[in-house]
């Protein structure tokens, strides 16, 4: 279970503020895919990097099945997996490799380190690329292995920025297909995402967030209903009160 409480983020430049977080609050369960909407600039990404402890928000907290993230980042870690906004491959690696550094990064070792790398190859169905250098990998076969070192120490939480972002209609059913049986064990997922098709068919669960803080939330029927609309897309609109950097 992931929850996010009252986080505030500003980032300083020269002449400006920008308040990217803005006393958001929510929480993503187990068993469920939760999704956070927004649109462009609306603290997605932000509270993400909070969550995975790369920012340290400026006031608020953030939980991974109730662990404090700044106050045990190591903990809270293991019991999270991380699918980044980009692929950041090691190229001259294998995807065997690439995943056992992921492992070993994770604290797994020796046999148990192999069959955890065994089990995530297969189950991803990509035994035939295990032994290829990564450089040159199609996005899907690049998003398999990223899915892979996220996952390989079956963390209980999975966190995704926009996972499907330049992935093809087949590579993106795999994805889906994943994160369902993933939701099936009785895993918590949360991904970011401003695409609504992807949101209403995957999600049990959408976080509208606008201006670095909750503008609704509940099932996409919920907030249908909340609007007064027969499309997410729709209701998202009504909802954060614009449509600016909304994608269909
Ligand atoms: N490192 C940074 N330095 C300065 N401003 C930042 C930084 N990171 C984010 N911001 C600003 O904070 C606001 C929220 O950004 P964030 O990336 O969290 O939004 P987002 O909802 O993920 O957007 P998108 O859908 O476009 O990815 C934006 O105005 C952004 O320009």
């Amino acid at each position: 279970m992931i929850e996010v409480n009252n986080l505030h983020k500003s980032f300083y430049a020269k002449k400006n503020t920008v308040k990217a977080l803005n006393g958001l609050s929510f929480s993503a369960k187990n068993g469920e895919i939760t999704g956070i909407l927004g649109p462009n600039g609306a603290g997605k990404t932000t509270c993400l990097r909070t969550l995975y402890g790369l920012l340290s928000a400026d006031q608020g907290f953030a939980t991974i099945d109730g662990i404090e993230v700044t106050k045990d980042p190591l903990a809270a870690r293991a019991k999270l997996g991380i699918f980044p906004d980009k692929f950041g491959l090691y190229e001259r690696l294998t995807a065997y490799e690439q995943i056992d550094y992921f492992a070993s990064l994770h604290g797994l070792q020796g046999q148990a380190k192999r069959q955890a790398i065994e089990n995530i190859i297969a189950d991803l169905e990509m035994e035939e690329l295990a032994y290829r250098k990564t450089a040159g990998f199609s996005q899907g076969q690049r998003m398999k292995v990223t899915l892979a070192q996220a996952l390989v120490h079956q963390p209980q939480n999975f966190v995704l920025d926009e996972p499907t972002r330049g992935l093809d209609v087949m590579s993106t059913r795999i994805l889906r297909n994943y994160l369902n049986k993933f939701k099936a064990k009785g895993h918590c997922i949360l991904f970011s995402s401003h695409v609504m098709q992807e949101v209403a068919a995957l999600c049990d669960r959408v976080i509208i967030v606008a201006n670095g803080k909750l503008a609704a939330q509940g099932t996409p029927q919920e907030l249908c209903e909340l609007a007064g609309e027969q499309q997410l897309e729709e209701a998202f609109v009504k909802l954060i009160g614009s449509d600016e950097g909304v994608a269909a």
